[in-house]
């Protein structure tokens, strides 16, 4: 369960994507002790403990820049009065992308995903991210012009020019999109297998068949687009939206951003809406769509709309960190793209366990033991990884638990309860050292060596 902090809304944490770093919260005190920049807004309490003001921008932009620094190594600059991304949800957003893209035919690990980042922002977050963390290379479109420099600029600062395009306008934009045809074409060709002297294996020459196969039927130009759409639909809304709701206390943080990075005629329903209508015009280049939505109630809303377009598939998802929720909408018109298989962390922790019963007669030994062992030994047979968790004993896949029935269970404690007596009464009959098995006979023994040691012969 989600954990109550004081007088806010529960954390959770502990749902965010299992690969996001900050599942662990970041250190402030060693934060605070390699950058300046962040020490100047934090304060320390009775115990020493760093306390950062979440209400101030400053301090907002200062955590987020420092992380990126520290984290990824990623320079960035965010100017006054723009939006301070918040990393663990651009992560938890990322993740799930990647989790998708493994879906996708396209699974050789060679080829460079090239993604689009709708209003990148004037951090150019995702997008140095998705560089740098995951090897992906985006175009980006920004429509405010002060947003745009700033994110041309820290892509400079990163040296990433090679890997991340800006653009004010993307998919219409005869040139971005030769320029990305381009890359794609160089990739390509650096992913042709080189002459080797070792002959590539039979699983090698049958993978890069597949992709040879898929990439002759494929005229994707981008694996996916991926968009933090503006959320609010008037200046009033975001004051309405951000007072504090019955039974959540006070936000933790302020909103952060210029109104026209976060107001958008309409709402974010408008906003994807367009998206949604526009997606179907460009599924011939684009694999997979995604975007953020900031509001439950508009899911509803959004995932009417999108059965307007008919996609082959698509999924919702949540992103939980600290104390917001986000959701995740992706769809695509490719039929083999079954995005519905990746499962959030809450849908994870909903599924039933797998409950497989192992007959009899499989076994030579009817134990928990010897059933897994036998599992484990066709899994490792069929090259399936096997995880075990913490809290379960048998893992594969999904909870894999052994099934006893109960009338066999009672019937073997009957037959060693049994076998213990009549141990017991032939040992004693024997001799005064009495097995040990059970609370009962411990303290029968010890009685016995008690005597032995006052009565010594
Ligand atoms: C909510 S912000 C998200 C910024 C960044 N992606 C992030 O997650 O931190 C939305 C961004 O979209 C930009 N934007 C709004 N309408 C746009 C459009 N039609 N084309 C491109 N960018 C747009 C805004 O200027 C703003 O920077």
């Amino acid at each position: 369960m989600a954990t109550k902090g004081k007088g806010g809304p529960p954390k959770l944490n502990q749902f965010m994507h299992p690969r996001n770093p900050y599942r662990t919260p970041p250190s402030f005190k060693k934060l605070a002790m390699q950058y300046p920049e962040f020490r100047a807004h934090c304060t320390y309490d009775l115990s020493g403990k760093v306390r950062l003001d979440f209400k101030n921008c400053d301090a907002l932009r200062a955590l987020t820049t420092c992380l990126l620094d520290q984290d990824f190594g990623l320079k960035v600059d965010i100017p006054d009065g723009r939006l301070v991304p918040t990393l663990p949800l651009r992560l938890n957003y990322l993740l799930w992308i990647e989790d998708l893209m493994t879906l996708s035919a396209r699974t050789d690990q060679k080829c460079t995903r090239i993604g689009v980042d709708i209003g990148t922002g004037s951090a150019c977050v995702y997008p140095l991210l998705a560089a740098k963390q995951f090897g992906w290379s985006m175009l980006c479109t920004e429509a405010d012009e002060i947003s745009y420099e700033s994110a041309v600029n820290n892509v400079k600062k990163n040296s990433m020019q090679d890997e991340i395009f800006i653009k004010k306008n993307v998919l219409d934009d005869e040139t971005s999109l030769a320029e990305i045809t381009a890359l794609r074409a160089k990739e390509e060709s650096m992913d042709k297998p080189q002459d080797s002297q070792d002959p590539p294996g039979k699983a090698e020459v049958e993978l890069e068949t597949n992709d040879k196969k898929d990439l002759e039927s494929s005229n994707y130009i981008f694996d996916f687009t991926m968009c933090n759409p503006p959320f609010f639909g008037s200046e009033e809304e975001i004051h309405t939206m951000n007072k504090s709701k019955k039974g959540r206390g006070e936000p933790v943080s302020v909103p952060t951003g210029a109104v026209q990075e976060i107001v958008t005629s309409g709402g974010e329903i408008s906003f994807i809406t367009q998206m949604i209508e526009e997606s179907s015009q460009l599924k011939d280049k684009v694999r997979m769509f995604t975007t953020l939505i900031g509001t439950k109630a508009d899911i509803k809303k959004i995932k009417q709309v999108l059965a307007t377009v008919s996609p082959a598939h698509s999924s919702v998802t949540e992103f939980c960190q600290g104390r917001t929720m986000r959701w995740g909408l992706a769809w695509t018109f490719d039929p083999k793209l079954q995005l519905n298989q990746v499962m959030s962390k809450k849908q994870m922790a909903n599924t039933k366990p797998m409950v497989m019963i192992m007959p009899r007669s499989l076994l030579t030994a009817y134990s928990v033991p010897a059933a897994w062992r036998m599992v484990a030994k066709w899994l490792h047979y069929l090259k399936v990884k096997v995880r075990v968790f913490k809290n379960t004993k048998y893992f594969v896949g999904a909870h894999v638990k052994a099934y006893k029935p109960t009338w066999l269970h009672q019937r073997r404690k009957k037959r060693e309860l049994d076998r213990r007596n009549k141990e017991k009464t032939h040992k004693t009959e024997e001799s005064d050292d009495v097995e040990i098995s059970g609370l009962k006979q411990c303290r029968q023994r010890v009685k016995i060596k008690d005597e032995v040691i006052k009565n010594p012969l």
